[in-house]
């Protein structure tokens, strides 16, 4: 039996609006699962379902075995084993670092309260921030004490809605390096939501892709890149190229190669753009059609230059909606 078992939620807003639809997923214990999909895809209210904060039209969420309760059913909405996380961080302004880990801690033994909040102070290397108020915190270090104070309580599983979207790409990219390294420490249960299929590339090993309010596909992100089922899955990891003269096959940029003298088609450099570690370039040819290319940025190639293009058999992706 898996641990947290969701099976065949519904929940519909109104007659636009279906969030969740026969929405159903297992995890394992200790296992971390990212759900990506679009915005509106219904990531949020399944999180809020799955905390007890939503109530959904039918199908339902068991934690261990146990059926875990809606809004409608429990005099306080909600369960200490699962934590959820948004992304407003919702820091008490007024509390230092230590007093908002340890507000949820309040009617424990003081003892028992010291000694988690210096556990969780050390794992998030925040001890020197302690006496700090939130107001005095980067956004990375604020959505720190954010998981933090989620994980006083020692949840058994941790459900994080967007957590990074408000974050600069430098403060995201040390808060995911921290967080993959903190998460595999500590083993929680962790179901993180997000657009950004590179949040969950960092911190979880197994996706769901979601879209319309129900489970796409669910795998290892390896699988799902190399067997896609449809254009919207394959997209979310990188751009597709139709392949001319067909109308279901398409090539990644990364598997298209690029030669100065030989290749299947010809065509001229439309567009060269330097990324670090690699240049992207747009191929026009026929007059019409343009194919993106990823290279070695050491490879140099001019705007305007003819080049031949090429790609194996085994590197076409073949899709059919
Ligand atoms: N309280 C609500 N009242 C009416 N419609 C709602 C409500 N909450 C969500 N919806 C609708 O349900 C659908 C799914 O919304 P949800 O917020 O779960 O999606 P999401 O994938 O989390 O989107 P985002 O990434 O933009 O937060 C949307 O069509 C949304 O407009």
């Amino acid at each position: 039996m898996s641990y947290l078992e969701i099976k065949g939620l519904y929940k519909r807003f109104d007659k636009e609006a279906v969030a969740l639809e026969d929405f159903s997923l297992q995890i394992d214990k200790g296992e971390r699962l990212g759900v990506v999909g679009e915005s509106g895809s219904g990531k949020s209210t399944l999180l809020k379902v799955i905390a007890g904060l939503e109530i959904q039209d039918s199908g339902e969420v068991y934690l261990a075995g146990d059926k875990v309760l809606n809004p409608a059913k429990k005099l306080v909405p909600g369960y200490d084993e699962i934590q959820l996380v948004r992304q407003d961080y919702g820091l008490y302004p007024n509390s230092t670092v230590e007093e908002n880990i340890r507000r949820p801690l309040l009617q424990y033994n003081k003892g028992y309260a010291h000694e988690r909040v210096e556990f969780l102070l050390e794992t998030f290397g925040m001890k020197h921030l302690r006496n700090r108020y939130p107001r005095e915190l980067s956004g990375g270090q604020q959505q720190k004490v954010a998981i933090a104070r989620a994980l006083s309580l020692e949840p058994e599983v941790l459900l994080l809605d967007e957590p990074f979207s408000s974050l600069d790409p430098m403060q995201k990219r040390e808060l995911m390096e921290e967080l993959a390294l903190t998460f595999r420490e500590i083993r929680v249960t962790v179901l993180l939501v997000t657009h950004d299929l590179q949040d969950a590339l960092w911190l979880t090993d197994k996706l769901c892709v979601m879209n319309k309010g129900r489970a796409l596909r669910i795998g290892s992100p390896m699988e799902i890149y190399e067997s896609p089922e449809n254009a919207y899955v394959a997209g979310l990891f990188s751009h597709l190229n139709p392949i001319p003269g067909t109308f279901s096959d398409f090539i990644r940029p990364t598997a298209v190669r690029l030669d100065k003298k030989d290749g299947k088609f010809s065509g001229r450099v439309a567009l060269r753009k330097f990324f670090p570690q690699y240049n992207l370039l747009a191929i026009k040819f026929n007059d019409m059609d343009l194919i993106w290319q990823v290279e070695d940025y050491t490879r140099n190639y001019a705007l305007n230059e003819q080049v031949f293009l090429d790609w194996k058999k085994s590197h076409i992706i073949q899709l059919h909606n």
